[in-house]
């Protein structure tokens, strides 16, 4: 299928007139929802490599900031049912003259890259794998997920899903990992991988995953929703979302080596310089930063809870699926921000529990008036659910639970300063109610 994959040297792409490729890009990039250098105007970038995946699709590696991953479509005249797609002409350098796309848009190339995937070779520095035991049938349709995302999803006739990642990171990502390793555990709360796609350079890392298609699933934040505008119960699913997780937690910590009971103070010092650094870009933060810290100081004294084990890393509503009534897992990849390296480092379980309750005040605060009532039930529930599976209640140690409470708060005002602003409430409710109770 590929004919040739040419790997463009490492080169300096500036800016410079609007027309050429890094011109287009540095316009393009930084209106892309998963792009997240858009605190300042993108002015150069280096494109790292390129490679053509079949004809009239390139695949690009691009340093702005981060490594991001293009999948750029290249047509002679611009095509009508493309225009949502488009990044531009270019009229300078080797694509001039040609009409660019936001390839993943194209069900064209998405076809292809699905064909790509059910054949295991390379392509330049490029190379496809999947495992022998599953069948990917040729011809399914390609539609690209139209959700807030933080990567691009293409979904191939309700049966598979494809992840493209589009922050590239060096290392093995955590989303194709832990999916492999819960899978051979027998845990099967989890979409297991079937194809994969990786680069050798300008870095080894994984470029996509695909993965089963749960067919009519809802994500636990829409079930949320409905349930909260419908009035509706919404504890016997979380009281089932706590055992779900409790089984994920347990299958990771057989998976992957544990770590340490956390040192509580190293801990409370690792919480206390993420929220030095978010509050240096958050103002409103600011005068909460005492009564924040005194939340995490009790790390030092209160009960330190489970071992340190892998984990989810970015646990909320989004991120579970419902179907066929039960609870499946997806999205290991853990926070976008952080370095793969802490991402895959063993950590607190209760750094997950503590996304899950968050989520829950997220979700509460959809409504007008809010609704503490409906998330504390929620809260109860989940936590019940998960020392029924887990032997560990997460209600056991309130300062243990507060503390990672208030590290995600942080990370989440951090996350809407940046991508939504008009979310910040929410998070920044929670940081003035734990900033009182810390002090
Ligand atoms: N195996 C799956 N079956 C059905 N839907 C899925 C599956 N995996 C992910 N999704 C849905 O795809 C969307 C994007 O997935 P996610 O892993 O959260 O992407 P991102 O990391 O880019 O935010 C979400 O709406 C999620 O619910
Ligand atoms: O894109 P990801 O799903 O990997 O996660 C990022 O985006 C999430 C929002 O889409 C963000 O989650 C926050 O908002 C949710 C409601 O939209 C809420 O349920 C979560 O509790 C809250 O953290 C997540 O933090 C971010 O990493």
């Amino acid at each position: 299928m590929t004919k040739t994959a040419t790997l463009v040297p490492r080169h300096a792409g500036t800016a410079g007139p609007l027309t050429s490729l890094a011109g287009l890009l540095c316009e393009w990039l930084p209106r892309q929802r998963w792009f997240a250098g858009k605190d300042r105007p993108l002015t150069e970038l280096n494109l790292l490599s390129m490679t053509e995946l079949f004809p009239g699709c390139l695949h690009v590696l691009v340093e702005a900031g981060d490594c991001y991953q293009l999948l750029l479509g290249t047509r002679e005249r611009p095509v009508p049912h493309l225009a949502h797609a488009l990044i531009g002409r270019a009229q300078q350098g080797p694509l001039a003259g040609l009409t660019i796309y936001d390839a993943l848009h194209d069900p064209r190339s998405a076809r292809f890259l699905l064909e790509r995937l059910r054949h295991p070779g390379t392509a330049g520095p490029l190379r496809f794998e999947a495992d022998p035991a599953v069948r990917v049938p040729s011809g399914l349709a390609p539609r690209l997920l139209e959700t807030e995302q933080s990567n691009s999803s293409l979904v191939y006739g309700d049966a598979f899903i494809l992840k493209v990642f589009r922050r590239v990171q060096p290392g093995v990502n955590p989303d194709l990992e832990v999916p492999g390793a819960l899978a051979a555990q027998g845990c099967g709360r989890v979409p297991a991988p079937v194809a994969w796609f990786r680069t050798a350079y300008p870095m080894g890392a994984t470029l996509g995953v695909l993965q089963p298609y749960l067919p009519n699933a809802r994500d636990g934040w829409a079930l949320a929703l409905r349930a909260l505008a419908a009035g509706d119960d919404f504890t016997a699913a979380s009281h089932e979302l706590g055992e779900a997780m409790a089984e994920v937690h347990l299958a990771l910590a057989s998976a992957f080596p544990r770590g340490r009971h956390d040192d509580g103070a190293r801990t409370a010092a690792a919480m206390a310089e993420r929220l030095t650094a978010a509050a240096r870009a958050v103002p409103a933060l600011r005068p909460h930063v005492p009564g924040l810290r005194s939340a995490f100081d009790a790390l030092g004294t209160c009960d330190p809870g489970p071992a340190a084990q892998r984990v989810h890393g970015d646990l909320h509503l989004g991120q579970v699926l419902r179907t066929g009534g039960e609870w499946f897992v997806t999205d290991f990849e853990g926070e976008p921000s952080r370095p793969l390296a802490e991402r895959r480092a063993p950590r607190s379980p209760v750094r997950d529990i503590a996304g899950m309750l968050r989520s829950f005040d997220y979700a509460a605060r959809q409504r007008r008036p809010w609704s503490p009532k409906w998330a504390h039930r929620c809260r109860e529930a989940f936590c019940a659910g998960y020392a029924g599976r887990a032997g560990w209640d997460p209600r056991a140690e309130p300062a243990l639970l507060r503390a990672h409470e208030t590290d995600r708060a942080v990370y989440e005002v951090l996350y809407e300063a940046r991508h939504r602003p008009d979310w910040l409430p929410v998070p920044m409710a929670a940081i003035e109610r734990l900033a009182v109770r810390g002090g």
